[in-house]
């Protein structure tokens, strides 16, 4: 295919800008496809993105675009996720682009992951083309949003593009646009194979599909190729371009955008980032920038009811098959028996797993409040990472532990900076950056413990500033901290799953906050039952559920026989989460309780 009719584009933009209603209205434009398959935002494949409105897998589709100079484009549309929990796969998704539309909502302006994924655009050296979208609303103010533009991104933006991908204003001209601005690929195919993997998944027919883009050189089916990374051979058996539908081909040369399929097992077994060259020519430099992505956030996920325990470990092979980014480990709790330590990017990933547990394997789960990775020095000079915050050696084990920090941005207006400076510091945060970016909206940069922001920050956050303050984070790295663990003891024995690790100087109100809440959630049992915090052996708080008098039934003695029934079943569903620790019924929601302790 001759490459001055192709055009790699992504379109990236803050969440709810209109990403995706643009690429739908895109595939609609082209006549991508027909009325009949149409289906509402049909790039995003999963029940789960749809219901939440959000894409977690990249995709992506070509369409063919019959221009006003006579000629037909191929225009390969790469989908980018739109949450910061996904970055490194937006990173590899803009690496196989030439250019990129930057939608920006011209009733909202530019937010904090507007430029975020701007940089990361720049980063890959990519063709910047803005977008106003939703100028159908009355409140959108094109001109403000053109200047913002300017002021805040440095590109030039007084010509661009005014859009309703809801209603399809500006459609013709924008797809002009994407012609003339985005430049065509470049690389030979005469060149050695060198081919990015940016994505792959579990196709339950195909088995593995990978989606590359081919830099230098050229792919033909019964190829054999290597994988660098991975250090694997394999044989192309099959390969095609996504129409939106399966579409075969037998060669993709530099420039195109493919998916590859070669009897891969696992997804495991492919690296996103990784280079594909051809299995002669194996000393073929790698593509930059390939880098592992790590789990950032961790949870202990444990069946309610013990022989569920080889279902939820056949789930979770099945769903790690398709998502590489999430771990687990077998792991076993005092309290809660024999489950699992997870690992996530981030808490709507961790959020987005534990669903898709529960719904499509219809498992009955616990899960133990997240924790983020410390890094422990013992005492003999070596080094732990500790996941699991019942894992952290007693004080006097260890020399000390370091804890992650992200880098966090804040886009917020004026109005509301004292609140979210006081939030900010409240979490332990360190200010590196304020900038008034226009005349009322700021931006600030932290350096925040990352324990402090996967709770309930961006909540808090969008709740401080009725919604308007956005934010972006990146890792930073770990430093050391004055950390200890606090334990919580029920009827005197400790209960692994509910320990958390925090900052000294909040450990007290931690662990009074956190025992009074417990107190709340645990019903009344037979007997009394203590609960303690305590760090190391010393107690730190206490309260006491005090036994239950009466049989529930008792109060409807005579009384209606629907209502004990009603009783009845309300205690009954009540069990469903409920989970035995030594002789006291706990629920789920004490396991998160911790998560809460600052209210
Ligand atoms: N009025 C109006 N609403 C729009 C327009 N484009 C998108 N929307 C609405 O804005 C909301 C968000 O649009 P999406 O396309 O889901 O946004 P997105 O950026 O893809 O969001 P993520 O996939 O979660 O990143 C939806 O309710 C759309 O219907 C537009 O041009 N005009």
């Amino acid at each position: 295919m001759d490459q001055k009719f192709i055009r790699n584009f992504s379109i990236i933009a803050h969440i709810d800008h209109g990403k995706s209603t643009l690429a739908d209205r895109l595939l609609d434009e082209t006549k991508t496809i027909t009325a009949r398959e149409k289906k509402d935002r049909l790039l995003d494949n999963m029940d789960l993105e749809k219901e939440r409105g959000i894409t977690i897998k990249a995709q992506t589709v070509r369409l063919k675009y019959q221009a006003e100079d006579g000629n037909t484009y191929f225009l390969n549309l790469i989908d980018t996720p739109g949450h910061v929990d996904f970055s490194y796969e937006v990173s590899r998704s803009l690496a196989s682009c030439d250019g990129a539309l930057l939608v920006v909502d011209a009733s909202q302006g530019v937010e904090a992951q507007t430029l975020a994924n701007v940089y990361m655009a720049m980063e890959n050296d990519l063709e910047i083309v803005p977008v106003l979208n939703k100028i159908d609303l009355p409140h959108a103010d094109v001109d403000k949003v053109k200047q913002e533009i300017e002021d805040i991104v440095g590109i030039d933006a007084m010509d661009a593009d005014e859009v309703s991908a809801k209603s399809g204003i500006g459609m013709g001209k924008l797809l002009e646009t994407i012609i003339e601005k985005i430049p065509s690929p470049t690389g030979s195919p005469d060149n050695d194979l060198q081919a990015l993997i940016f994505d792959s998944w579990f196709d339950p027919y195909q088995g593995v599909v990978v989606l590359v883009r081919v830099m230098e050189g050229k792919l033909k089916k019964k190829d054999k190729v290597y994988l660098k990374h991975s250090d694997q051979e394999y044989e192309v058996l099959k390969m095609g371009v996504n129409t939106p539908f399966f579409e075969e081909v037998t060669e993709l040369g530099a420039g195109e955008v493919g998916m590859l399929i070669c009897g891969i097992k696992a997804v495991r077994d492919v690296k996103i980032g990784d280079t594909v060259v051809h299995a002669k020519k194996k000393d073929t430099p790698n593509l930059p920038g390939y880098s592992e992505v790590k789990p950032m956030v961790f949870c202990g996920i444990f069946p309610v009811e013990s022989v569920d325990y080889e279902n939820l470990k056949e789930a979770l092979e099945k769903l790690a098959l398709n998502d590489s980014s999430f771990t687990y480990e077998p792991e076993t709790s005092g309290a809660l028996g024999f489950g699992f330590r997870c690992g996530f990017l981030g808490l709507l990933h961790m959020n987005i797993i534990q669903e898709r547990l529960e719904r499509e394997f219809e498992l009955n789960l616990i899960s133990t409040a997240p924790s983020v990775s410390y890094t422990v020095q013992l005492n003999d000079g070596g080094q732990i990472d500790v996941e699991n915050p019942a894992d952290l050696p007693e004080p006097g084990e260890f020399e000390s532990i370091s804890e992650p920090y992200v880098k966090i941005s804040i886009h917020v207006p004026n109005e509301f900076v004292g609140r979210i400076i006081k939030l900010c510091e409240e979490r332990r945060g360190i200010q590196t950056d304020l900038n008034y970016i226009t005349e009322d909206r700021v931006q600030i940069s932290y350096d925040l413990p990352l324990s402090e922001m996967v709770f309930d920050f961006y909540d808090k956050l969008k709740g401080m500033s009725k919604g308007y303050a956005s934010m972006d984070y990146e890792f930073k790295g770990y430093e050391p901290s004055s950390l200890v663990k606090v334990d919580i003891l029920l009827n005197g024995e400790k209960v692994d799953a509910l320990s958390l690790i925090c900052h000294r100087d909040n450990a007290y109100s931690k662990g009074k906050v956190l025992v009074e809440r417990l107190r709340k959630i645990i019903d009344r049992q037979q007997f009394d039952i203590a609960i303690q915090a305590a760090i190391g052996a010393k107690i730190i708080s206490r309260e006491t559920v005090k036994a239950l008098r009466k049989n529930v039934l008792a109060k409807c003695y005579g009384g209606d026989i629907s209502r004990k029934r009603k009783l009845l079943e309300k205690q009954k569903a009540g069990k469903k989460r409920m989970k035995m620790v030594g002789s006291v019924e706990i629920p789920q929601e004490a396991f998160l309780a911790v998560l809460k302790v600052d209210d």
